[in-house]
C-alpha cells in the first residue's frame, strides 16, 4: 500500500549481495510506477529505469534532451512503487565531472539503487545507432571517480558503459572497449555496461576481462542479437536489462487497438487481450486502502 517499505539503503545492500553471490538478475524496463509492480509480481530481480524510455515518454529523440531533474524525478516515481532495486540511466551523467557528482547524490536522493554513467560526448544519443562520437579515456575515467566520490551511500552502484565498440568518432573497437572497461573499473567502477556488443563472443571477452558484474542490454532492433538468460549466464553477464521492451509491448498494443477502433467501430474485439479492470485494482492494492476506509474498495469483478 502507497509505497514500498524497503528503504533505499536496503535496497542496495540487497542488489550487491546477490551481485557478490554471482547470481545474474533480470531487469526489465518500467515505462512508468505501474508497470514496476507488475515486474515484480512477475518475480524479476530488480527494475531498470531507461533514458530512452523517459524520451520517448514526453515524446522526445534519445538525444540528450531530458534533463537530471526529469530523469531523477522519474527515476524517484518508480523506484518508490516496487520492493526491488531500480537501476537508472544517467546518460553522460548530465555533462562533465562536477554535473555527475550532482547526478549521483540526486539519484541517491531519488532512492535509486544505482545508475551508469556513459563515456559519449555532450550531448549523447542511443547506443545503437550509427554516428556515435566518445570522450578520451581520461575524461571517462573522470566521470567515473567523480560518481563514486560524490556518492554517499557505498552501496550505491555506480556502472560504467562504454561506447566505444560501436563508436565512429574517437577511439573504438572491442579491444579498446576492453581496455576502456579495466581503466573504468580501476576508477571505481562497481559494474561494466559494455554497450552495442556483436555477440556472445564479445560479452564473453569483456566478462573475463574485468573482476566486476557485467551488463548485457537486450533491446530490440538494435545492434545485439536478443541471447537467452541462459546464454548469457554462461558468458559470465550478470545483470540483463530489457529497457524498452515494455513500452514497446505497450506500444504495439495500443496501436493495434486504436487500429481496430477506427476500423469496426468498437474495441469490443481487444478486450481479451487488455489488463483487466480486477487486475489493475490488484497491483495498485485497492484492497489495502481500506485500512483507512472500508468504503474504498467497493468493486466487485
Ligand atoms: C539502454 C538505453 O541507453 C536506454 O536508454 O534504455 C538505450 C536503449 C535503446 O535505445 O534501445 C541504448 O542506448 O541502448
Ligand atoms: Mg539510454
Amino acid at each position: 500500500m502507497l509505497y514500498s517499505h524497503v528503504t533505499p539503503s536496503d535496497k542496495r545492500a540487497a542488489l550487491r549481495a546477490r551481485l557478490a553471490a554471482g547470481e545474474l538478475l533480470q531487469l526489465p524496463g518500467a515505462f512508468n510506477p505501474l508497470s514496476a509492480r507488475l515486474i515484480e509480481d512477475k518475480g524479476f530481480d530488480g527494475v531498470y529505469v531507461s533514458g530512452a524510455v523517459i524520451s520517448a515518454d514526453l515524446g522526445l529523440p534519445d538525444i540528450g534532451l531530458t534533463t537530471l531533474t526529469e530523469v531523477a524525478t522519474r527515476a524517484g516515481q518508480i523506484a518508490r512503487m516496487t520492493d526491488l532495486p531500480a537501476i537508472v540511466d544517467a546518460d553522460t551523467g548530465f555533462g562533465e565531472p562536477m554535473n555527475v557528482a550532482r547526478t549521483v547524490q540526486t539519484l541517491e536522493d531519488a532512492g535509486v539503487a544505482g545508475c551508469h554513467i556513459e563515456d559519449q560526448v555532450n550531448p549523447k544519443r542511443c547506443g545503437h545507432l550509427d554516428g556515435k562520437a566518445t570522450v578520451d579515456l581520461e575524461t571517462a575515467t573522470k566521470r567515473i571517480r567523480a560518481a563514486v566520490d560524490a556518492r554517499r551511500d557505498p552501496n550505491f552502484l555506480v556502472m560504467a558503459r562504454t561506447d566505444v565498440r560501436a563508436s565512429v568518432e574517437g577511439p573504438t573497437g572491442l579491444r579498446v572497449a576492453i581496455d576502456r572497461a579495466k581503466a573504468l573499473v580501476d576508477a571505481g567502477a562497481d559494474a561494466i555496461f559494455p554497450e552495442a556488443m556483436r555477440d556472445l563472443a564479445e560479452f564473453e571477452a569483456v566478462a573475463s576481462a574485468v573482476d566486476v558484474p557485467v551488463l548485457a542490454n537486450m533491446t530490440e532492433f538494435g545492434k545485439s542479437e536478443l541471447f537467452t538468460r541462459d546464454q548469457l549466464a554462461a558468458v559470465g553477464v550478470q545483470i540483463v536489462i530489457y529497457p524498452v521492451t515494455l513500452l514497446r509491448s505497450a506500444m504495439g498494443a495500443a496501436e493495434r487497438t486504436l487500429d481496430m477502433i477506427r476500423e469496426t467501430g468498437t474495441q469490443d474485439g481487444a478486450v481479451g487481450e487488455m489488463q483487466t479492470r480486477a487486475r489493475l485494482y490488484e497491483l495498485v492494492d485497492y484492497a489495502g486502502y481500506n485500512h483507512f476506509d472500508t468504503e474504498i474498495f467497493t468493486y466487485r469483478p
